[in-house]
């Protein structure tokens, strides 16, 4: 019998973004790719993302968290995600610690303090963004990477350019458009993600900086595909609207499902080494136990 059969998920979505919680602290368990497909496939789990939670690595954090996307690829950062686990951590009857209001989490990526607002909003501190171009990263030494050379489209009329790449702990390419909704996201999304420019793929946004403190957002994400909305996505946009003196250094980015208030704070005076923090909603879907019939699928 597969060690998750019967296991207990929490449903959730952060703005829209499809994520499942499973708990598998006090285990030794690591889910494979297709155990994370297998979940998927579940049409009461089927997530954007999987958060699973392990038992804490460093010191004084609460719990190590593994990220899956729904193709069964692993990702540094997931910040709808985190602020999903958050919420479980804190609220969920089962799973919760209601005298918490504040914790630590870490992934493969850094350390993710959050903190909470209310009963349902989060703040995550999601680090540092990474810029250079062995960090996003990229196969080419681009010296700037808040503007290099990618194009899709005819070479002479190219219908996307020059996009910002942020790492967020998962790397993303920002392309700054007028209107996110006016191209086929379907079509060009995936030509991106899989361009051999990101060794490691990348998470594709289109952003619209509407005033100073606001920026319509629309992503491809990496592994995903279109999502209602993408935490790590919001922070790349705003760190990528920042470095091209497009914004001020807090905005509201308002994507499909819904907006996120993202600041990028200085540090030492220093403009590029501020963490980055993302405040928005988790919700609360179902519960549910994973199906042993579908597990027994994965390897
Ligand atoms: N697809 C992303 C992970 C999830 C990011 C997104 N759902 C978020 O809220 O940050 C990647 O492979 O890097």
């Amino acid at each position: 019998m597969n060690a998750l059969a019967h296991r207990r998920f929490l449903k959730m979505n952060g703005l829209g973004n499809q994520i499942t919680v499973l708990d598998l602290r006090g285990t030794k368990h690591l889910v494979s790719a297709q155990e994370a497909r297998a979940i998927a496939a579940e049409p009461r789990a089927r997530f954007d993302q999987l958060m699973v939670l392990h038992d804490p690595q460093a010191a004084g954090t609460d719990a190590f968290v593994r990220i899956y996307n729904v193709d069964g690829t692993e990702a540094g950062a997931c910040g709808n995600g985190t602020r999903c686990v958050a919420w479980a951590m804190m609220a969920d009857p089962e799973m919760g610690d209601p005298a918490k209001t504040a914790l630590t989490l870490q992934t493969k990526a850094g350390l993710l303090p959050v903190k909470r607002e209310s009963e349902t909003v989060f703040t995550v501190d999601m680090g540092a963004p990474r810029l250079a171009w062995d960090e996003i990263p990229l196969t080419e030494p681009f010296a700037d990477t808040s503007r290099f050379e990618l194009q899709i489209g005819p070479i002479d009329a190219p219908i996307l350019h020059s996009p910002c790449a942020v790492n967020m702990g998962n790397p993303h390419a920002v392309f700054f458009v007028e209107d996110p909704y006016a191209y086929n996201l379907e079509q060009i999304g995936p030509l991106l993600e899989n361009h051999p420019i990101f060794p490691d793929r990348a998470n594709i946004e289109l952003a619209a900086v509407t005033a100073p403190d606001h920026i319509v957002l629309r992503v491809w994400e990496r592994g995903a595909g279109i999502t209602q909305a993408c935490g790590s996505g919001a922070c790349a946009a705003l760190v990528a609207a920042v470095r091209r003196e497009l914004s001020a250094r807090k905005a509201v980015v308002s994507l499909p499902g819904g907006d996120l208030t993202i600041e990028w704070r200085e540090s030492d005076g220093r403009k590029d080494a501020g963490h980055v923090l993302m405040t928005g909603a988790a919700a609360f879907e179902w519960d549910g136990r994973l199906d042993p019939a579908l597990l027994a699928s994965a390897a």
